[in-house]
């Protein structure tokens, strides 16, 4: 039979991880430790430290000949820092133009004492973790690095929920978010953990001190909040400057605000250009949109905000072919065939229809007694069509139990209900935290009364469904479109 985890988001979009197994749901049980003294922009920053590190690195931009066109500029905003328009600007104006020079990448790297120490480029590390190493001893290096000014403007930590305490984490209790929030920080864990004994006890002279866990996992933090999400793999980079744009949900435009660009000289240096995807007045900021494909279990993980928006709320389901299942090598073969295997994920949105492979895929899980006649191999090409559409007054029947249980029992796991999520969300200054951990937990359990009503209306449907056997014998002549069997001797 159908085994069904409905508490998984796989860590589908971490730099270079394969999609994981999923994490298992667990609270972690050790507090997590103080930051260490490695990291910039401080927890307890005055805005009189925040003015002068944004002097500095003005002043620093400016040595660059970055922002020079005194369009924008860099300025505490509600998001934290952000760029602000000098003057008014039309819609596609290049607002940022940086310099390969100054980004943090793996060109960088190579470049680095970093980069000679793991043997050119990165010496095989992972583009994210050659970065983040990169960001650590630059930061190690105080005043003397070249990006200091830059690294002083980071901020300490964002709001995503690899950097909740404990008892933050306990606000997310039985959602998806909170599995993938505690693997996301196994997977950086073991990464640390490996990076750890071949570069950094290797090359004591370029880490001084000790780094420890929390400051990769910031480092992490800051490059999951701040690369542009198009520049994956090798292409990672940091791009100060342009990296303090903020998301505004009011920008839904599809294209790209920014691109790569040839400049200077026979256009050989490659700069980054950044356009406003709006017009913006003199003195406004200017936003544009991160991600529309992003759930808001993914904008809280990757930077900690959430929107109202309700195709955000997303809910993944898991489903798998179980190997004790009699069947299990027929399925699994007619998963594949199909490009599915013997795990499937489904995202499943607020209001939106259920992904079209999902239904045949449970229907495959949950084929057994007399239904078993369409898994032989005769049927195997055509087994799929079938599938798309209702096989058996059983078989519909099963794969509704399975979803609605399914449904049930994560419902069960949560600690609050919407009405009650609904009515804290009313409330007066909630802590940032709160409102992301209120938003998620409230938007999963929408999606989940959502599957939960579209497996029910399904059940109130079973006897007006058509099934395989009637459509057969319509497909040979033998019944008349209003149902009644065809005699020959009529
Ligand atoms: C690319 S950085 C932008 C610069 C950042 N505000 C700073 O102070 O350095 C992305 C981070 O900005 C913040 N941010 C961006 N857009 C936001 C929004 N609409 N609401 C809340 N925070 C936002 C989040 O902390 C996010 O992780």
């Amino acid at each position: 039979m159908a085994t069904l985890h409905h508490h998984l988001l796989p860590l589908q979009r971490l730099p270079n991880s394969p999609r994981q197994p999923p994490p298992r749901l667990r609270l972690p049980t050790k507090p997590s430790r103080p930051h260490s003294r490695l990291l910039p922009r401080a927890a307890a920053s005055t805005a009189a430290t925040t003015v002068t590190a944004l002097e500095d690195f003005r002043r620093w931009l400016a040595s660059h000949s970055v922002g020079d066109g005194g369009k924008t500029f860099p300025a505490a905003v509600p998001e934290g820092l952000g760029l602000v328009a000098a003057r008014d600007l039309p819609r596609g104006e290049v607002v940022a133009e940086v310099p390969k020079k100054l980004w943090m990448d793996a060109d960088a790297v190579a470049a680095s004492d970093i980069g000679r120490a793991c043997g050119g480029g990165g010496g095989g590390l992972r583009p994210w973790v050659a970065v983040a190493l990169l960001l650590l001893s630059e930061v190690a290096r105080g005043a003397d690095s070249p990006w200091a000014p830059y690294l002083a403007i980071l901020p300490r930590q964002t709001d995503s929920t690899i950097f909740w305490s404990e008892e933050e984490l306990l606000e997310i209790q039985g959602t998806q978010l909170l599995s993938t929030t505690v693997g996301v920080k196994e997977y950086v864990q073991s990464e640390f953990d490996s990076v750890q004994a071949e570069i950094i006890s290797r090359n004591k002279d370029l880490f001084p001190g000790s780094i420890t866990f929390d400051d990769f996992l910031w480092a992490f933090g800051i490059l999951r909040s701040r690369v542009f999400p198009e520049l994956r793999g090798d292409k990672l980079a940091l791009v100060p400057f342009a990296d303090l744009v903020n998301h505004s949900p009011d920008i839904t435009s599809e294209g790209s605000s920014w691109e790569i660009k040839g400049k200077g000289l026979f256009g050989r240096e490659p700069m980054f250009s950044l356009r406003t995807p709006v017009d913006v007045k003199s003195g406004q900021q200017i936003y544009i949109q991160y991600d529309l494909d992003k759930s808001n279990a993914e904008l809280a993980l990757d930077y900690g905000f959430v929107e109202s928006n309700p195709s955000r709320d997303s809910y993944t389901v898991t489903l798998e072919i179980s190997e004790s299942d009699p069947f299990y090598g027929d399925k699994l073969d007619i998963a594949e065939l199909n490009e599915l295997g013997e795990t499937a994920y489904f995202d499943i949105i607020l209001d939106e229809p259920l992904p079209p492979q999902m239904l045949p895929y449970l229907r495959l899980l949950c084929i057994g007694g007399t239904d078993a006649f369409i898994l032989e191999a005769l049927f195997r090409n055509s087994v799929w069509g079938h599938l798309e559409l209702p096989l058996s007054p059983d078989n519909e029947e099963s794969i509704c139990q399975v979803m609605r249980d399914a449904c049930k029992s994560a419902l069960a796991a949560y600690h609050t209900t919407i009405e009650e999520d609904e009515e804290l969300s009313e409330r007066e200054n909630l802590q940032p935290r709160l409102t992301i951990a209120i938003g998620v937990r409230a938007g999963e359990k929408k999606v989940l009364q959502h599957i939960d009503n579209i497996f029910k209306q399904r059940e109130q449907e079973l006897d007006g469904l058509e099934y395989y056997q009637e459509r057969r014998l319509k497909d040979l002549g033998l019944v008349s479109d209003n149902g009644e069997i065809i005699f020959w001797e009529s």
